[in-house]
């Protein structure tokens, strides 16, 4: 069973995807690979500063640079997108392939309703907390500002949206132990599902 892991911005993916793994599960981590193919030595730096001269050094991507110019500037946006997505997507195949024995594989992919991945997935979950919740963590993280995160969730496909095409929508807007307890009911119903 493959399964889809997202959310928006600042939703707890990441969290949800630590706990995953700690029950054994085998997370496939979007994000991880772009900053892999982005980081030092980096498959996609000659190709990024070939595109967004400037942005890049022996120490891999300046994020932030690269951010500043494409969250904001939709045809920049879909530039970096058409060479990343490729990439992130060839290793993708390459983790489902390595897991195919497995019972539950899952895929932690921020974008996944933003670029149609969930219709090839046996059921997609989708992380949420309150708007309120989600700005004040996002806001505390360092580097980011109001007007940053104001063009990320502009992008973003809305959380109402995401929630309405999940199979399992996951609340994080209570404490660690109630998504915790949520993740728990979520796979044993996969589980249940799977016996079929
Ligand atoms: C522009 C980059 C270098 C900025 O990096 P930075 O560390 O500053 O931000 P980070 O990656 O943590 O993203 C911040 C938030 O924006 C979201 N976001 C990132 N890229 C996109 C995108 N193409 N569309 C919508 N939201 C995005 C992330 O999911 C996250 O919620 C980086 O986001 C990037 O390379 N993006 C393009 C590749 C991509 O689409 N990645 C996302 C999923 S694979
Ligand atoms: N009940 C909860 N479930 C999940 N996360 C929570 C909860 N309560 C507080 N948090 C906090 O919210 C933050 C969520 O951040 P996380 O990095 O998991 O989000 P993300 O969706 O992966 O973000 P991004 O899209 O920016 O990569 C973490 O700091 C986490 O500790």
């Amino acid at each position: 069973m493959i399964v889809g892991l997202t959310g928006s911005i600042g939703m707890g993916k990441s969290t949800v995807a630590e706990m995953l793994r700690r029950q054994g599960i085998p997370v496939f981590d979007a994000d991880a690979e772009v900053r892999r193919l982005q980081g030092p030595g980096g498959l996609l730096i000659q190709a990024i500063e070939a595109m967004f001269p400037g942005t890049t050094s022996a120490s891999g991507v300046d994020r932030p640079a690269l951010g500043a110019a494409v969250f904001g500037d939709a045809a920049a946006l879909a530039r970096l997108e058409a060479l990343v997505h490729p990439a992130v997507a060839r290793s993708r195949r390459l983790f489902l392939r390595r897991y195919r024995s497995r019972p539950i594989a899952v895929l932690d992919i921020p974008l996944l309703f933003e670029t149609g991945g969930h219709r090839r997935l046996d059921a997609v979950l989708v992380v949420s907390a309150p708007a309120w919740k989600q700005r004040r963590r996002v806001l505390a993280r360092p580097g980011m500002t109001p007007a940053k995160f104001a063009r990320i969730r502009a992008i973003q496909v809305p959380d109402a949206v995401k929630r309405r095409s999940a199979d399992f929508v996951i609340p994080t807007g209570g404490t660690i132990g109630q998504t915790r307890a949520s993740v728990r009911a979520i796979l044993a119903c996969l589980a249940a599902r799977r016996g079929r």
